[in-house]
């Protein structure tokens, strides 16, 4: 994560961020509504925007929130992070003792990959708990800006790495998992924590061949925004998450935290985001942004106005505190938009608990003991075991190691330490590598980590330091890949080869004829061909990030302790997809100049398959349940009462798989459904995931039962124009994308619109800016003026 410069730092941190909470009891408000606990929310909210000044509403704009001292209120800093544990920039760590770690995950792309929503509910319950503990210490905020939920399109993007993968279904299902956790249930009195969904909406360039985030104006059909951009976010509304971020692109031409079509008309409107108690707050500086580089407001009034009239009511940073004072004076606003934004605000710190006594509710008794617990970082381990894919193995895994085997351990992340936790990660309790894992083995080890040719071109100059290591090895493990070097926040990846380096010493070690392990990581996917091709290369492992205990996972998975059983939550492209289409075409479908994207489009041979993940034993699968073999359109849609468009509210049927464990070793199986078939026009999805679910433990020889729950989300499509339709045509239930077992079904009648999109208004353009010359410096930063 980039750090703020230190006077905006310095700036909210002189606000006061993290006192304490507001005292009810014998503070000023004490008989004000907004202390009283029986009254509503919205109530409370109103009651307290109504005692402030046009001023004190305006400084409550900001991220880092003055507060109102003369009313009790203290300062409150709404921007914390919470990504794979709590997490800065202002989350507080003490250097020592208490409160100075916690419980940090694996990187989302790898819990993805374990297609476990339970797991992601329990992990997002241990991330809750510990933000409340910290809290109760005054040490973060109560809501969190987190999750990245936009989908890994591009395998280029240097975000990637924070999201589930490239699948909208699959980055809902996990998404709804996540929020239940982190905020609790729709029915608790007080909200664990409020989350963020991030970042609203076509956001997934940070700079290629300098197109900036900051200013990218992403042309996306309404066809493909309904089909996939937007499919997570519609699947946070349905969670009730509390928040939402709009992000710093324009989408058609206008920024999303000025764009009333999507802040108010998709999300309050249609998909029916209506509690007051949920709020949007901007991506940083995305307000500013707004004004430059997009130049879609005229003045720096125009921007403020436009963005909280358009539904933005946090700014992260400080201009709507700067630039309202004029928009006001200048008519652009008035004073029931910004009580609205700041209802919305307060309302939220209220189901959240902020006002209300300690006694009255459970969250503020979480103390230090609740942190880094046992279970939790056991957890952290499973987690990152759960996701662990197996790409290649010719039978040297597992490995049964004992003192009389020596084990190389040879590559950049072998004594992994933070790389381990990829970015927007706090500070673990431990940082436990592959190396350290290995320590903890009967084996002997022969370590010879680092590259020592680099990260450049291909080099033997390191290969007289680690042919010691080599010779006196019974087994070799290469453990390398990509960091955040390569993949990070402003800084999309350039290419999707193996450095000549580490293919040049994987190369040598192959070439012993000794068992060669290769262990791969980082968040976006290496094109792995020339490995796969290499027999000498016994076994291959994608490991992303696997958080601070992922050294013990990698060494779980290598000796049979935990079985694999993760999936790829993204295509790996062959290296030279990247030459076959801009970042910036955003297109799914392919067409002149794009070879499709995702599994669902491409139209070229992945190197390893989205969903693709090997076992230590053999499955079968067979599904047991009648489907009928023709569905009538009518007699679906008359069963289904869903509003706002949320056909996942409307069952189609439940289909039960028998897995069979075939092999002897007991492993987890992830059962994937996809749809597949000719129905509505072409050109059609090769096939689409429309349901998952892991099931656990199943012995040599025994098996278990698989439920996929199908809804007529499942079976609907997109049209040109955003509608969801229901085509007649033939329908084919595949699991495992069709090796393991499926089954076909037609649908009969008429076809059914199930969701009207509400069209975008024509001829948007923002007033662009008049004689203002400069440009916008990133990272918090300023606007240049050009003299
Ligand atoms: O100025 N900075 O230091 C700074 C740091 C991070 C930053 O990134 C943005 O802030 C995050 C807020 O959650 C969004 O996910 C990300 O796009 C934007 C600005």
């Amino acid at each position: 994560m980039l750090t703020p410069n230190r006077s905006l730092q310095a700036l909210l941190f002189a606000t006061g961020a993290y006192a304490l909470f507001p005292d009810c009891t014998n503070g000023p408000l004490k008989n004000e509504t907004i202390c009283n606990a029986s009254a509503s929310p919205i109530d409370r909210a109103k009651s307290l925007v109504a005692l402030y000044t046009l001023e004190e509403k305006i400084n409550a704009t900001s991220s880092g929130s003055p507060g109102v001292a003369r009313l009790g209120i203290p300062p409150y800093q709404w921007w914390n992070e919470g990504l794979h544990g709590i997490a800065g920039p202002y989350t507080n760590f003490s250097t020592q003792g208490e409160y100075s770690y916690s419980t940090s995950f694996p990187q989302p792309i790898l819990m993805g990959a374990a297609f476990d929503d339970a797991l992601i509910t329990e992990v997002a319950k241990v991330i809750s708990t510990e933000a409340r503990a910290f809290n109760n210490a005054n040490r973060t905020g109560l809501d969190f800006w987190t999750p990245n939920i936009n989908p890994f399109r591009d395998p280029r993007w240097g975000r990637g790495q924070e999201t589930p993968g490239e699948d909208s279904y699959h980055l809902s299902s996990y998404v709804q998992a996540l929020i239940h956790g982190l905020q609790g249930d729709a029915t608790d009195p007080y909200k664990r924590v409020v989350a963020t969904c991030k970042h609203y909406v076509g956001y997934d360039i940070e700079d290629w061949n300098g197109n900036l985030r900051y200013q990218n104006d992403v042309q996306i059909s309404q066809q493909d925004l309904v089909e996939y951009y937007l499919v997570p976010f519609q699947a946070c509304v349905n969670a009730n998450v509390g928040a939402f971020m709009c992000s710093y692109n324009a989408v058609n031409g206008v920024p999303t935290c000025a764009d009333p079509y999507l802040l108010q008309t998709v999300l309050r409107e249609h998909w029916g985001w209506t509690n007051e108690e949920q709020w949007v707050t901007s991506d940083c500086d995305a307000v500013q942004n707004i004004f430059l580089p997009h130049e879609w407001s005229a003045t720096r009034e125009q921007a403020v106005a436009d963005s909280l009239i358009a539904g933005t009511d946090i700014d992260c940073g400080t201009y709507m505190q700067e630039h309202l004072p004029g928009a006001f004076a200048q008519g652009l606003v008035n004073e029931t938009v910004i009580d609205q934004a700041l209802i919305r605000q307060y309302s939220s710190l209220v189901r959240l608990g902020w006002f209300d006594s300690a006694e009255s509710q459970p969250y503020r008794q979480l103390g230090w003991n609740t942190v880094a617990t046992n279970a939790s970082q056991a957890l952290a381990r499973k987690a990152a075991a759960e996701g662990i894919v197996l790409l290649k193995n010719d039978g040297v895994l597992p490995l049964s190691l004992d003192s009389s085997i020596s084990l190389g351990l040879f590559g950049d992340w072998a004594n992994a330490t933070t790389q381990l936790l990829g970015n927007y990660a706090g500070v673990g309790t431990y940082l436990h590598s592959p190396l350290y894992a290995a320590q903890q083995l009967n084996v002997t080890i022969n370590y010879a980590g680092g590259n020592p040719g680099g990260q450049g071109d291909p080099t033997t100059n390191g290969w007289s330091s680690i042919k010691p290591a080599i010779v006196t090895s019974d087994v070799l493990m290469y453990i390398g890949g990509i960091d955040n070097s390569a993949e990070e926040e402003g800084h999309d990846r350039t290419s999707l080869q193996w450095t000549g380096a580490q293919l040049d010493i994987i190369g040598q070690l192959a070439d012993t004829g000794k068992p060669t392990i290769v262990v791969v990581m980082g968040g976006g996917q290496i094109d792995s061909s020339i490995l796969a091709n290499n027999p000498n290369v016994s076994a291959i492992l994608w490991a992303g990030y696997p958080g601070q205990d992922g050294g013990s996972a990698i060494m779980d998975i290598i000796t049979g302790k935990s079985a694999p059983a993760g999936r790829l939550p993204q295509t790996q492209y062959p290296s030279n997809y990247i030459s076959q289409v801009p970042m910036t075409d955003m297109a799914l479908r392919p067409g002149k100049n794009n070879p499709g994207r995702t599994y669902k489009w491409y139209n070229g041979t992945a190197v390893y398959e989205f969903g693709f993940g090997m076992h230590y034993t053999n499955f079968s699968a067979n599904i047991t349940s009648q489907l009928q073999q023709s569905y009538t359109i009518s007699d679906l849609v008359s069963s289904c009462n869903a509003t706002g468009g949320f056909l996942e509210r409307c069952p189609f049927t439940s289909v039960e798989i028998d897995v069979s464990n075939t092999g002897t070793t007991t492993s987890d199986y992830v059962t994937l459904g996809y749809i597949a078939g000719t129905f509505g026009p072409a050109p059609y999805p090769k096939s689409s995931l429309v349901a998952y679910t892991r099931i656990f433990n199943i012995a040599g020889g025994a098996s278990d039962t698989a439920t996929l729950n199908l809804t007529l989300a499942s079976l609907a499509r997109v049209d040109e124009m955003g509608n969801k339709v229901l085509y007649p045509g033939d329908y084919s239930l595949m699991i495992d994308n069709g090796p393991l077992a499926s089954v076909n079904f037609t649908l009969k009648g008429q076809q059914a619109v199930l969701d009207v999109w509400p069209q975008p208004p024509a001829n948007r353009t923002g007033k662009g800016v008049s004689g203002f010359e400069g440009y916008f410096v990133a990272g918090f930063g300023s606007e240049q003026e050009v003299v």
